[in-house]
């Protein structure tokens, strides 16, 4: 078996009297889709932020790429190659889609604080960002504004924004949300193929996604993982089907 790139060893976190996160193991390998599934309010957000670095996690470590990574801050992650989507969309809605690839490969740059119109004459820029858009498809709407994006694209941009980095692994909140039928087939078609570059720690409500895509799946309830193991037998895990999926399809 491969080593873990990412490896999640013994997490807790409270709130005051709330266990968000209860003894938590976890890893990622090369090439798979492993997706995080569980009721609202077991955990997930707060377990992503505690790999990504805007949490601190009361004990257990974060060890990526052989590295213990579990002091270091959320742009130190970034910069060893953690990639990230969020829940809510990160992207700058009035400027283009260039321009939004050109402002994250910035970001991961370090240095924020230049004026707008020279960072779009910047080469290496332009370079990075062009090679991202053109990874996810989005090539030709380079001089489109992200309003006028559909969901699907501008999931795909924010992908292609994480890419600047050259991530490698990828974290993603609930990309699905919000998409219709189509755009979630797109994105699925696009995650499927977005594993084989870096593999991809997937929050997802969406169970047809999680079970199409999916290499392994853990089952969060109450801040503690229930159980970890390939899609069939997730699937066919009576106490998975009690504690969560059975709620779902009651739902
Ligand atoms: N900063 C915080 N302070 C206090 N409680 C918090 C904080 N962040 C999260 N919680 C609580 O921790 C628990 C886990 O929340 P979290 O957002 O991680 O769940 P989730 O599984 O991501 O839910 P959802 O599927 O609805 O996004 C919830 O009870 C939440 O209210």
């Amino acid at each position: 078996m491969t080593e873990p790139i990412l490896d999640i060893r013994g997490i807790s976190k409270s709130f005051g009297a709330l266990r968000a996160s209860n003894n938590i193991n976890i890893d990622l390998r090369a090439g798979e889709i492993h997706a995080l599934i569980g009721p609202n309010g077991a955990g997930k957000s707060t377990l992503i932020k505690q790999i990504a670095g805007g949490l601190r996690p009361d004990t257990g470590s974060v060890h990526f790429d052989g590295q213990d990574i579990t002091a270091l801050s959320t742009a130190a992650r970034a910069r060893l190659g953690m990639g990230r989507t969020f829940q809510i969309s990160s992207l700058a809605m009035e400027y283009t889609v260039l321009q939004n690839a050109v402002l994250g490969a910035l970001g991961h740059r370090g240095d924020v604080f230049r004026f707008f119109r020279p960072v779009m004459k910047d080469a290496g820029l332009l370079a990075t960002a062009r090679a991202s858009l053109e990874q996810v498809g989005l090539e030709e709407f380079h001089d489109a504004r992200v309003s006028e994006l559909s969901h699907g694209q501008r999931r795909q941009l924010e992908v292609a924004v994480a890419l600047t980095l050259s991530p490698k692994v990828f974290l993603m909140d609930e990309p699905m949300a919000g998409l219709g039928a189509e755009g979630s087939h797109r994105l699925m078609g696009f995650l499927d193929q977005l594993r084989h570059k870096a593999p991809i720690l997937l929050v997802e409500h969406d169970m047809d996604a999680v079970f199409t895509l999916a290499d392994r799946i853990s089952v969060l309830v109450y801040g503690g993982i229930i159980a970890t193991g390939p899609v069939e037998d997730i699937r066919g895990n009576p106490i998975v089907q009690s504690a969560y999926l059975g709620e779902e399809t009651a739902a």
